[in-house]
């Protein structure tokens, strides 16, 4: 059984426009993702495809005005609002990804120390900065004092001593030094073979191809592709969405060549295949309706074409 499970996920927001009228936008749909424990599991896509959304639904902390629908199982358990709330921060760890989630008024290194569960919060918050190259004197600082990088390994340190089943990294490592990072790396992957389950959200895909067991790939605000890590080779010929394709093919060591076009808007999404404006396989049928994920050779895929 996966440690989390979300189904049919679909988010969206009421806003007002002109003359107190008011609009629903979709911003998520149809959106599909398991997670098992022991496993590191990179989502990937454009800016804007919703990868926020998702862990801030998982954790419960979506704005006032968010519309959801769908479901989210932590242990095959349906999570409900009080859940989340006991779950957050304890089981389920969030690294978010703006550095302002710190409080302001507490000193660093309490606010790490408040994530301890178990055994001695000081000494667990000592080893843990040491490990992240942060030096004895940031404990005693406030956010506002900390460099960008210090601040994000702050954010990690939390996470990292807080005995979470299930961490959810929004985006944890811009702005942090190759060592640093290879060592918020590294921890990642230890966790997951401590048999915790983690979710790498990352614009780095190479950084995530390195240490992830499953990557999915996120378009315009829905999966469109899930697929074990070792079928980002070659010329992508293992994968099966063709967004998935560009999107590898995309990287700068390999063609680095961009996909043309841009992702649409939530506001202005074509009806049946989201990516069937950029596709090259796109045929009539392609804009008539958005293709449930289906399974194809140890993965998944939205695509009505992918064989
Ligand atoms: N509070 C909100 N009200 C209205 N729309 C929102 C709100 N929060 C996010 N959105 C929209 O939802 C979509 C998905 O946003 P999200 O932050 O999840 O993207 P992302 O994949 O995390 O992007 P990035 O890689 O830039 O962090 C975007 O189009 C965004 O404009
Ligand atoms: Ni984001």
């Amino acid at each position: 059984m996966p440690i989390l499970e979300v189904e049919n996920l679909s988010i969206s927001f009421n806003q007002y426009t002109a003359g107190l009228k008011r609009k629903n936008i979709q911003v998520i749909s149809s959106l599909h993702v398991t997670l098992e424990a022991g496993e590191i599991l990179a989502v990937v896509g454009a800016s804007g495809s919703g990868k926020s959304l998702l862990a801030h639904a998982i954790l419960g902390i979506l704005p006032d005005n968010a519309l959801v629908s769908g479901t989210i199982k932590y242990n095959g358990e349906l999570l409900t609002p009080s859940t989340q709330a006991s779950l957050r921060g304890k089981e389920i760890a969030l690294i978010p990804q703006s550095t302002n989630y710190l409080d302001p008024l507490m000193r660093v290194g309490n606010q790490v120390r408040t994530s301890v569960q178990t055994g001695d919060a000081t000494l667990a918050q000592r080893a843990v900065f040491k490990r992240l190259h942060l030096q004895q004197t940031v404990e005693k600082m406030y956010p506002f004092q900390l460099s960008g990088g210090m601040a994000r390994r702050a954010l990690l340190s939390t996470a990292i001593v807080s005995d979470a089943k299930v961490i959810i990294a929004d985006e944890p490592t811009p702005g942090l030094d190759p060592v640093v990072m290879k060592e918020a790396l590294n921890n990642f992957r230890e966790f997951a073979d401590n048999g915790c389950a983690v979710m790498l959200i990352t614009h780095d895909i190479e950084s995530a191809l390195m240490i992830a067991d499953k990557i999915a790939v996120f378009y315009a605000g829905t999966t469109v592709e899930l697929a074990p890590v070792e079928d980002f080779t070659g010329n992508g010929e293992a994968l099966r969405h063709p967004y998935s394709k560009a999107l590898w093919r995309a990287l700068p060591q390999n063609d680095f060549t961009p996909i043309p076009g841009s992702q649409p808007h939530p506001s202005d999404l074509p009806t049946g295949c989201l990516f069937a404006p950029r596709c090259t396989m796109a045929t009539s049928a392609c804009s008539e309706e958005q293709p449930d994920m289906r399974n194809i050779r140890n993965g998944m895929v939205r695509c009505m074409h992918a064989t």
